[in-house]
């Protein structure tokens, strides 16, 4: 109910102009304790130089030099030595060696002990009660350490005036002649401390010294990671769509068949990412399913290419061309997806590409009973089992399930394996999922027959023997918006001779001068060209308004809207619920599958205007026609950052996402976004006053949420 409490609307401005004051005051405070920094350094060093200096008449040099008021110039070195404890300039020096480590109040007591010449109880107790002092305002935090850092910079310039106010508390003991005695004792201090600052500076450049503890930001010069070739020289696929096209004729091998299929499903020509990987997985099936080109194992494929780039048709196509013609049903290519809503999408696709061809799509998630998809994937016969499928789109979770537990299920003949968002598959928690699925291609069975002869076994070295005998190759595919270049990730997957797509690359642009500079040299993700990237800071308390202000001022229409939980989307949808003149509806797991599937396709014929949703729309789903996506809540972390924001602007069209950023955030967010490489972010400040004419309506909404919240907790006890 927080995230709702209204007390501002508006004074956003007034904050940022506090916000900006404070910045100021920081920055002078960081100043003002890195130049005594600087002082106490050069302080230490001059103390050590008068220490070296000492034993070759240094003494004299300390008196000369007039740090002591009660010492004579050119007073005898014998009598100086035997009576140092009472000489102040003998005094001076040691309070000066004492100081680096004491503290300002610490040394004020040396200064006074000098001066005041009363007895050593005296002098201890005087002492012990100002280092309790000291001890008691230490132990009041780190705010006061900031303070009495402040303190201490400030003893040199307002040490008179501080003087004074000792004096004050030393009480009535201290003459006049006293205090007059050591208010010039602790000016040769502040002398001898300047002198040495300045002597300091003189003799040595600022650029020499060492300064621990330095937060100033250094810049840090950066190592480039060592990539294997195949990262580091990518083949590349260009960003823009638009200006790429491939008419799908160009593109060599497609077969006449699946060309049709393509224009009668409106595809005329060919995303750049789908003409460079679509004929490089039928090359290497350029001999047929059973076996690599030229005899060889084919290498496997990586993938990197922008959110709405067309990467499902870019296997779907060389897929379905490569099993056109085989005989026995078996499973030859296995996709595998996150989530029930991708794996649902993906099979749609295959679906219209293998419809009339015989190929059998079997997809499994989850969303029908074991049994019933037991009965999809295998048939027993007299004979043995045999597969029903040729194709299977699975989620991890199930695929496990049926591996382990439906007899005849098989994978020894598969020979594509695809891993759709394939960055997110390799994550600790579908790994287990990926060793499953080698392993059981590679499984050996105790089969007799024909597949003897196609049994396989795990590669190992080439050898003459190796090669003897003919092995269906599994080949993996990977593919993902944000795939991964960490080599260490990668290996997990035992990647054969791996080929890298990528439209991750730096640009060489030729700038006025003639010379050339590398354009997005920084970029780890790339965004879809016709993408806009706003970013609003504001409160957490204008949330809501700011949205309502988009929907019902701006207009915005097919907006979908991410919140960081299944709660905050639910809440936020009753709210806007109650404020009314908005179709919303939300999507998360608080939804049945079947819901779920009605709801997006709703958003998909523009019955709703606003769905709020939880992450599980993030990826992958290809909703046709969103315009807007807000980021109610900002994101975590860069890729569900790169993949909410890829539901717009999907296949070469425009879109416009915007980020509600809490002022908090802001700095967090742009160096995320900075660190990948993100810098077309605008700044979106909105004015506390436009939200004005809505706060009376939203008053009156929240009433009605608090009534709905517990209506539907009165509901779950009961
Ligand atoms: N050659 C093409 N011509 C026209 N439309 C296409 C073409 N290829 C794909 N599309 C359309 O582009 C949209 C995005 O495609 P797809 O879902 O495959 O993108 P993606 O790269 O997988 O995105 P994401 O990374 O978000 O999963 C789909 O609606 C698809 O129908």
């Amino acid at each position: 109910m927080a995230l709702f409490c209204i007390n501002r609307y508006g004074g956003e401005e007034e904050e940022e102009e506090q916000q900006q004051e404070e910045e100021g005051a920081e920055a002078e405070d960081r100043a003002r304790v890195l130049l005594e920094r600087l002082r106490q350094q050069a302080r230490a060093r001059q103390l050590k130089k008068q220490r070296e200096a000492q034993p070759r008449g240094g003494e004299e040099r300390l008196g000369g030099t007039g740090p002591s008021p009660g010492g004579e110039p050119g007073e005898g070195k014998g009598k100086r030595k035997r009576e140092g404890e009472e000489q102040p300039g003998a005094q001076g020096q040691k309070k000066l060696k004492a100081k680096q480590p004491r503290s300002s109040a610490e040394g004020r007591a040396g200064t006074e002990q000098a001066a005041d010449g009363s007895s050593p109880v005296k002098k201890k107790k005087e002492r012990r009660r100002k280092s309790k002092v000291q001890r008691e305002s230490t132990e009041a935090g780190s705010e006061e350490d900031v303070e009495q850092q402040e303190n201490r910079n400030n003893v040199k310039s307002k040490s008179s005036k501080r003087k004074t106010t000792d004096e004050e508390t030393e009480g009535d003991e201290m003459g006049k002649k006293e205090k007059s005695e050591r208010t010039k004792e602790n000016q040769s201090t502040k002398e001898e401390l300047s002198l040495a600052a300045s002597g300091e500076e003189a003799s040595c450049p600022p650029s020499s010294l060492t300064i621990l503890g330095d937060y100033d930001k250094k810049p840090v010069q950066k190592v480039q990671p060592f990539l294997p070739q195949w990262l580091a020289q990518p083949k590349r696929v260009q960003k823009r769509i638009k200006d790429n096209l491939c008419p799908i004729r160009d593109v060599p091998g497609i077969h006449p068949r699946l060309l049709k299929k393509l224009q009668m499903n409106g595809i005329e020509s060919f995303f750049p990412v789908q003409a460079e990987v679509i004929p490089a997985i039928l090359q290497s099936a350029s001999n047929g399913y059973l076996m690599g080109r030229g005899g060889y194992r084919p290498k496997d494929i990586c993938v990197s290419a922008p959110t709405g780039s067309g990467k499902t048709l870019a296997f779907v196509i060389p897929i379905v061309q490569v099993l056109l013609d085989r005989v026995v049903c078996h499973v030859r290519a296995l996709v595998v997806l996150p989530t029930k809503e991708l794996a649902q999408q993906v099979s749609k696709v295959f679906n219209v590409y293998t419809d009339g061809t015989g190929l059998k799509v079997v997809l499994i998630t989850g969303q029908k009973s074991f049994a019933k998809e037991q009965e999809m994937l295998v048939q027993k016969k007299v004979t043995g089992y045999c597969s029903l499928a040729d194709i299977v789109v699975a989620t991890p979770g199930r695929l496990t399930d049926h591996i382990r537990q439906t007899p005849g299920f098989s994978l020894t003949q598969l020979r594509f394996l695809i891993i759709d968002e394939a960055d997110r598959m390799i994550d600790d928690m579908h790994q287990n999922c990926l060793n499953q699925i080698v392993k059981a291609a590679f499984q050996v069975e105790d089969d007799s027959g024909s597949n003897m002869l196609f049994q396989r076994t795990k590669p190992g070295p080439i050898t003459a023997a190796s090669s003897c005998s003919p092995q269906i190759p599994l080949q993996k595919l990977l593919f993902s918006a944000t795939l991964t270049q960490d080599p260490e990730k990668l290996q997990q997957l035992d990647l054969f001779q791996p080929r890298l797509f990528t439209s991750v690359y730096s640009e060489k642009k030729t700038l006025g001068d003639g010379t050339e500079t590398e354009q997005d040299a920084n970029n780890k993700y790339t965004l879809p060209e016709g993408l806009s990237q706003c970013y609003v800071p504001c409160d957490l308390n204008s949330k809501p308004l700011l949205l309502l202000y988009f929907m019902l001022t701006m207009k915005f229409t097919r907006v979908l809207c991410f919140t960081n939980s299944r709660e905050a989307s639910h809440r936020l949808f009753l709210l806007v619920q109650a404020f009314g003149g908005v179709t919303v509806a939300e999507f998360s797991s608080r939804l049945t599958p079947s819901e779920r599937q009605r709801t997006i396709r709703e958003f998909e014929q523009g019955k709703i205007q606003l769905l709020i949703s939880t992450d599980a729309t993030a990826r992958g789903i290809d909703v046709k026609g969103v315009n807007y996506v807000i980021n109610y809540d900002a994101p975590q972390f860069i890729r569900t950052y790169i993949h909410r924001v890829g539901r717009t602007a999907r296949a070469g069209k425009v879109g416009v996402a915007f980020s509600l950023v809490l002022r908090i955030q802001e700095r967090r967010f742009l160096r995320m976004l900075r660190d990948a490489g993100i810098r077309d972010i605008q700044k979106h400040p909105m004015k506390g006053k436009a939200l004005k004419p809505l706060v009376q309506q939203y008053e009156a909404a929240l009433c009605k949420l608090e009534k709905t919240v517990k209506n539907e907790r009165a509901q779950k006890r009961a």
